[in-house]
């Protein structure tokens, strides 16, 4: 209603306004102009009353029309750069602690959940989390000496000390069931962990879901190198992805973000693909007979944790394949929440075995979905075909 009996009018004697005023004899320079003035007062303008009268006839008090205006604000400037900000700040601090020296691979996941629980909390307390561990084996006498190792590490990198309850608490936080309501934040600390115990790949993966759809995601890589080409170079990268935003890629050591893209590929024969190292997270026997079914030559790229999502993400590889080797496994949606979103903005494709979409919505797992398959979109019917072929043998 508003809208009706505001927008034209007021339209029509803006655009007026416009043609009176701007007497500039450059067409380009008149026309950049008033689009300039259209976008800095007068749209804003226009939605402040919209949403303004609004409310009024809805007769809705002072506040919630402030709460309304606010919140459209915070939609029309750039979507999640608070929680954007956030993410980062914590991948970052976990990343940081685990990098020094070398530490057990249960310190380090613990106190990687505790780090980014505690800043997720401070900053948005209200957001539950989805995380991997709960602090089950620190409590009580026989999980003290573990405990106190969590705690020390977990203290190296925050600004203000934790005590021992607090470190429990924190780890707590992330025992949120999931579902398809609201916002929910999904960690996993230590993404990988047979990759962290042999020295190799692993990542921090950190995504922020609202009602069921994956938003944001950050991904800390500590060992993986930041140029694909130049291996024994420079080591650690960040992966940021915000839905409809682009991914990104930067170093741990820098703040220069740069894109990442999908590399081009216009036939399956000079693709190369990823999988998991572990033989028992991915069936390397079938990824063998798909390639061979779809004429890849390459060898396969294999790699612990969502690194392989980041690899793809930045052209290192331009499949990767996550075939179902335990009937009945439900993948777990930390481990796919972040990489995922970060190869669709990659300009990738993701789906399961039978070609649906990853739906994050049903709990703390992918119940609805079997295995994953990444892939450009040129390439991506085939490798599906190719994969039912030999997964239905
Ligand atoms: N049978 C199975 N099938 C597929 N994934 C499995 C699996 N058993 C465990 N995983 C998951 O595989 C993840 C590692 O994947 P990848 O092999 O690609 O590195 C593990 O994450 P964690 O290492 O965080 O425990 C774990 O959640
Ligand atoms: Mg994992």
């Amino acid at each position: 209603m508003p809208t009706f009996v505001s927008k034209g009018p007021m339209i029509t004697t803006w655009y007026r306004f416009l043609e009176r005023f701007i007497k500039i004899k450059n067409k380009n320079v008149a026309l950049l102009s008033k689009v300039t003035l259209d976008q800095t007062l007068f749209a804003p303008s226009f939605i402040a009353i919209f949403f303004t009268a609004q409310g009024m006839m809805e007769r809705k008090s002072r506040n919630q029309i402030l709460e309304q205006l606010e919140s459209v604000a915070y939609t029309l400037s750039s979507a999640y750069a608070t929680e954007r900000a956030v993410a980062i700040n914590a991948v970052l601090k976990a990343c940081m602690q685990l990098i020094p020296c070398k530490i057990p691979s249960l310190v380090a996941d613990f106190s990687a959940q505790a780090v980014v629980n505690l800043i997720l909390h401070k900053n948005f307390p209200d957001d539950p989390i989805v995380g991997e561990e709960d602090s089950g084996d620190l409590r009580g006498e026989s999980g003290k000496p573990l405990r106190l190792r969590v705690l020390e590490l977990t203290n190296t990198v925050l600004d203000s000390p934790i005590d021992e309850e607090e470190l429990l608490q924190a780890i707590d936080r992330g025992s949120y069931g999931g579902g398809s309501k609201g916002r929910m934040w999904t960690l996993d600390p230590i993404d990988g962990t047979k990759g962290f115990l042999r020295g190799e790949q692993y990542a921090i993966c950190l995504a922020l879901i609202i009602d069921g759809i994956v938003q944001l995601g950050v991904v800390g890589c500590p060992n993986l190198p930041v140029d694909h080409e130049q291996p024994d170079g420079e080591k650690g990268c960040l992966f940021i992805a915000v839905k409809n935003q682009g991914a990104f890629q930067r170093s741990l050591s820098s703040t220069d973000e740069k894109p990442v893209r999908f590399a081009d590929v216009s036939s399956p024969e000079s693709a190369s693909f990823c999988e998991s190292t572990e033989a028992a997270h991915s069936n390397h026997d079938n990824a063998t007979k798909i390639a061979a079914l779809l004429g890849i030559t390459k060898p396969p790229v294999r790699m612990d944790s969502q690194c392989k999502y980041c690899s793809v993400s930045r052209g290192d590889a331009n499949i990767y394949l996550r075939l179902p080797v335990q009937e009945g496994y439900e993948e777990k949606i930390w481990d796919h929440a972040s990489g995922s979103l970060l190869v669709e903005e990659a300009g990738g494709k993701v789906s399961d075995l039978y070609g649906k979409a990853l739906d994050f919505s049903l709990g703390r797992t992918l119940k609805s979905n079997v295995g994953v398959i990444v892939a450009h979109p040129n390439i991506h019917a085939k490798v599906l075909e190719a994969v039912q072929t030999v997964c239905n043998e």
